[in-house]
């Protein structure tokens, strides 16, 4: 399909670019003309995204008005809060697009679940998001932008997964949080949205046991694992002002595992 630049003049924040959905998504948007802030806890792998896409790249002397790349920890207040201001000195601007990918797996049986593994998969996949969505809104809002917000839950959101309380609950979490900053922001021009992917070939679902992903794959309807690229299109599209009606929705991307 040819690209079309429906974003040639956004600026974009990604986080979790590093790697899978997000490296997917910063290349999805950079074509069609986005300006991309490639954030992740891996600075190097956020740098080598912002390669990928012919930007310089981060760090002293990057001139800016080119793709960036961006070291934070989302589950920080601190760090997020300071992402935002660091997006804002680079680009004089805030970031119009916001889509928060940046997760963990902690998998593990209830009856075995630590509390620290509870704790963290909560506090980057739910509280990060909760963090971004935040201070991404508060400089909108205080700009009089308008913007697109685009949170990455899951399809085991809906339906629950052996061994992910924790995953499960912070990515419902996120559909809940999403829904209601829709409902507060929508008066402000900013649209809020979740994307729910299923079985995307990332590192994420490579550490799986074999056994349960040879299972998943035979559930699917299409028969095979989604790519990163096929959550990305799905992106581009709600980041834009093709989605311009839609706020509040959860949008499934799952070959049509778990209709
Ligand atoms: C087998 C049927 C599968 C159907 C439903 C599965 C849906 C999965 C959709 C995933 C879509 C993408 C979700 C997403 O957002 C991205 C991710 O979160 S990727 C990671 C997803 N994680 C999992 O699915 C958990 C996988 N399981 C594990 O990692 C380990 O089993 C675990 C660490 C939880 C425990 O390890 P261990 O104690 O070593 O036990 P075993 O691995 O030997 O498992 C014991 C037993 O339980 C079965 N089993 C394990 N996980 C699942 C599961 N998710 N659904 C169903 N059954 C599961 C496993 O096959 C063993 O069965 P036996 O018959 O005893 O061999
Ligand atoms: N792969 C899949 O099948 C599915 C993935 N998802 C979600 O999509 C998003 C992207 O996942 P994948 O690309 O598959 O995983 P991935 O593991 O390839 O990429 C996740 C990225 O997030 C970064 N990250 C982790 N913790 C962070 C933190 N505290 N601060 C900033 N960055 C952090 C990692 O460094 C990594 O680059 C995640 O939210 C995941 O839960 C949802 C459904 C299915």
């Amino acid at each position: 399909m040819a690209t079309q630049l429906r974003l040639r003049s956004a600026l974009a924040l990604v986080t979790g670019a590093g790697s899978g959905i997000g490296r997917a998504v910063c290349a999805r948007l950079a074509r069609e003309g986005a300006t991309v802030a490639a954030c992740d806890l891996d600075g190097a792998a956020a740098h080598q995204t912002v390669q990928l896409l012919g930007g310089l790249g981060s760090g002293e002397g990057t001139p800016c008005g080119n793709h960036t790349a961006f070291h934070a920890d989302v589950s920080e207040a601190r760090a997020a809060r300071s992402l935002l201001q660091q997006v804002q000195a680079c680009f004089c601007r805030p970031p119009s697009v916001v889509v928060s990918c940046a997760g963990i797996t902690r998998d593990e049986f209830l009856l075995q679940m630590s509390e620290d593994d509870w704790d963290r998969v909560i506090a980057v996949n739910l509280k990060g998001i909760f963090l971004v969505t935040q201070a991404a809104a508060q400089a909108l809002v205080s700009s009089g932008s308008h913007g697109s917000i685009i949170n990455i839950s899951s399809i085991v959101a809906k339906v629950g997964n052996m061994g992910q309380t924790n995953y499960a609950a912070s990515k419902a979490g996120v559909i809940g949080l999403t829904q209601t900053a829709a409902r507060e922001l929508g008066r402000h021009g900013i649209r809020c949205n979740s994307v729910l992917p299923g079985f995307i070939a990332t590192p994420m679902t490579q550490k799986m046991p074999q056994k349960v992903k040879d299972k998943v794959t035979s559930m699917i309807p299409m028969g095979h694992m989604g790519r990163p690229e096929d959550v990305a299109e799905v992106v581009a599209f709600l980041a834009s002002e093709d989605s311009g009606y839609i706020t509040g929705a959860s949008v499934e991307v799952t070959g049509g595992l778990f209709m």
